[in-house]
């Protein structure tokens, strides 16, 4: 079906939500946007599943925050595969063209995550979407707050809650995890143990809400990225994820940075990376405005793949929306 007929199909039924809601209420209340453009996100999840059955597998197990951002962008008709670790996702991903994989990239309070961008250089899968999270963390637990001994969750989650932590929780001890999912589950089982996680996880795992929101950045927003095996087409409003090396001698990273400005390519994201075994070099992870396919772009590319001592070109896609605190 042209796309401009499904455009047209969207006003609609959007149209009919928002009027089936003025009806039922005699037209006092409005629907609000928010929950009109969920039903629609469902409605284009079941549309895309039965176009082509999708398999997106996740850092598990359910209810962690990787599985809620694959809901936010996937739609709940798709079909989801928790996994143990960020490496097995990149793995699953790797292993079948027709599964997609999403990780945990940044995080607006503790930047970049580590395990992911490790796993970025020496796979073999690209990057084909990104979606931003809100992220507001909870301690949860089945014992009361004065009994909690032990505080459970993945790294990231204890460092983005590390000052309420100190201020509120000092007796208790912080256990890493696999997952923020994975220590609700365990907190459900174990006497003494709270995790930091998800309401949903909470939820799943009949925890009770000891402390909501403990973020110490209430505008606390992780990115993820989606990987596979598809070529996204430009849209007009992407990015371009690329890694690269350069020769350990002056300059060399100065000359790179000079052709993203002769190009006029507005650079979003900048990470350095030790490369392991070798002290003081680095892989540089860079993101920038464009899609590879643009003229300026292919320009860019070439020039930077001659001033660059290694390149791989990680994926272009289409921008997430920035997401609402
Ligand atoms: O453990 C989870 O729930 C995850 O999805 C991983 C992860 C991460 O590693 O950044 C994702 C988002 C939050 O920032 C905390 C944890």
């Amino acid at each position: 079906m042209p796309s401009d007929n499904i455009a047209a199909i969207d006003t609609q039924i959007a149209q009919l939500i928002r009027r089936r809601g003025q009806l039922v209420t005699g037209g006092d209340a409005e629907i609000d946007a928010a929950s009109v453009d969920a039903i629609h996100r469902h409605i284009r999840s079941v549309c895309d599943a039965l176009l082509r059955p999708t398999n997106v597998c996740f850092l598990g197990p359910q209810f962690s925050y990787s599985h809620l951002a694959a809901i936010k962008y996937f739609g709940d008709a798709a079909q989801f595969t928790p996994v143990a670790s960020i490496a097995a996702v990149f793995d699953a991903a790797r292993r079948d063209p027709k599964s997609r994989g999403i990780v945990p990239i940044e995080n607006s309070t503790d930047g970049r995550v580590v395990d992911t961008l490790g796993r970025m250089i020496h796979c073999d899968v690209s990057i084909i979407g990104e979606v931003a999270l809100p992220i507001h963390h909870n301690l949860m637990s089945k014992t009361p707050r004065g009994e909690i001994t032990e505080i459970h969750s993945k790294p990231q989650a204890l460092s983005q809650c590390r000052r309420w932590l100190a201020d509120q929780m000092s007796g208790a001890r912080l256990v890493e995890t696999n997952s923020t999912a994975g220590a609700a589950q365990l907190a459900a089982q174990r006497p003494g143990v709270a995790a930091v996680a998800s309401f949903e996880a909470g939820r799943q795992y009949d925890l009770n809400i000891v402390a909501k929101n403990i973020e110490d950045n209430p505008n606390n927003v992780t990115r993820f990225v989606i990987l596979g095996h598809d070529a996204p087409k430009p849209t007009g409003n992407d990015k371009t994820s690329l890694v690269c090396q350069v020769l350990h001698q002056p300059g060399k990273l100065a000359d790179l940075m000079t052709t993203f400005k002769t190009h006029e390519l507005n650079m979003t994201w900048i990470e350095s990376f030790p490369i392991p075994g070798r002290p003081n070099e680095y892989f540089f992870f860079i993101e920038f405005d464009g899609h590879r396919d643009d003229a300026n772009v292919k320009d860019a590319l070439e020039q930077l793949e001659s001033q660059a001592s290694e390149l791989k070109i990680l994926g272009s896609y289409q921008k997430g929306d920035p997401a609402p605190s």
